[in-house]
């Protein structure tokens, strides 16, 4: 059976998940879309030959429509979450699930309340080849037990409504999710530094941000999140552990020599960089809610994300080390 996807948002990721979902996951197709952009939406509607919706409402509600992706921008996320919970539909959602810890909580409860885990959050990292091999190498104990991981994660330039609290709820959220996943861990405290701030970011915007965080066995980490390196989009990891050292690969580049110089290309952006993880996880959240349910990152992940980053703004604005509090996991996830 072909599942009929509805897709809210057909902007950037918006239009580049509809590609994959028509031209290389297998076993649905999208159907529906909406955008409140409707020229940039009637344009993907004919390229892809998808019906146009007036709004996301109307995606979610259509009898036409199994499931639903979300890639319209955050402040949207939880509403239209929310109203695929209340329709029953499944649900990707792409990150952050929520703007702050308290929607993505309400997220939780409903979810719960319904009794049928319909939530996917679109924290596509947990898919990538570099940070799956990373996670085997600790879990095998090889390089005992880390200690410490240093992290980057550097954009070329933000997008034009990028905004200081953005780079840790937008953008580091990425490193927030995917350490605790590689730790399988959850965090006791976190703080903001600012390095020397870059001339060349937008009006008022701070950048380079960098995150510290404390997990509950006391592993340390520092994730520099640099919104302007100008150079590509770069992103590094490395723990370090008792008995040696691991590092995520960079994508696979040529080595050019020539003219007595040697260089190789850096990738432009997220699309570039974690095409494959995306694929994957598209391919098995259509496969898992075709069996017995999403098995990926899912409502309670997005909360505990929403959490910290606010932790970490809250951190950032009183020059603060603060604690990171969870609300009790309801049962229905552990
Ligand atoms: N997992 C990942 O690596 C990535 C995730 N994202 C997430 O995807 C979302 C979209 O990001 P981009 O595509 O880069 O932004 P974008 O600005 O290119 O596209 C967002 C689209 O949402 C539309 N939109 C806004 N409100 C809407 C509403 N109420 N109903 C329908 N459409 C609405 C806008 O008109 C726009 O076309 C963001 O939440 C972002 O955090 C984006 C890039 C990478
Ligand atoms: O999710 C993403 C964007 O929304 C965000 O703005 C970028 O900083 C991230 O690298 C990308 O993966």
């Amino acid at each position: 059976m072909e599942l009929r996807i509805g897709v809210i948002g057909t902007g950037a990721i918006g239009e580049d998940h509809i590609r994959r979902l028509t031209d290389t996951i297998t076993g649905a197709r999208v159907v529906a879309l909406s955008d409140i952009n409707k020229e940039n939406a009637m344009r993907v509607s004919k390229k892809y030959n998808v019906t146009f919706y007036e709004t996301g409402y109307e995606v979610i509600w259509s009898p036409d429509v199994d499931a639903v992706v979300i890639a319209s921008w955050d402040p949207t996320h939880a509403e239209f979450v929310l109203e695929c919970i209340k329709a029953k539909k499944h649900v990707l959602c792409e990150k952050p699930l929520g703007t702050s810890a308290e929607e993505c909580m309400e997220i939780v409860k409903a979810e719960a309340a319904g009794g049928k885990k319909l939530v996917q959050v679109g924290f596509m990292r947990r898919y990538d080849k570099g940070y799956r091999k990373l996670k085997e190498i600790i879990e095998s104990g090889e390089i005992g037990e880390p200690l410490m991981i240093h992290c980057c994660h550097r954009n070329r330039v933000p997008g034009p409504q990028h905004t200081t609290d953005m780079t840790i709820k937008n953008s580091g959220i990425h490193e927030i999710d995917i350490l605790r996943w590689l730790l399988g861990e959850d965090y006791e405290s976190g703080q903001v530094l600012m390095a020397k701030q870059n001339q060349n970011a937008l009006d008022g915007l701070k950048d380079p941000q960098i995150m510290l965080l404390k997990t509950k066995s006391g592993v340390r980490i520092d994730a520099e999140v640099n919104m302007n390196s100008h150079y590509g989009y770069d992103i590094q990891c490395e723990v370090v552990g008792e008995k040696g050292v691991i590092r995520l690969p960079d994508p696979i580049s040529i080595l050019k020599k020539k003219s007595g110089m040697g260089s190789h290309e850096i990738l432009a952006d997220w699309s570039q960089r974690f095409v494959e993880a995306y694929d994957v996880e598209f391919q098995q959240w259509i496969n898992s809610i075709k069996e017995s349910g999403p098995v990926g990152p899912n409502a309670w992940d997005g909360y505990v994300a929403a959490v910290t980053a606010d932790t970490l703004i809250k951190a950032r604005k009183l020059k603060t080390i603060e604690p990171i509090i969870l609300e009790p996991q309801p049962a229905f996830y552990c």
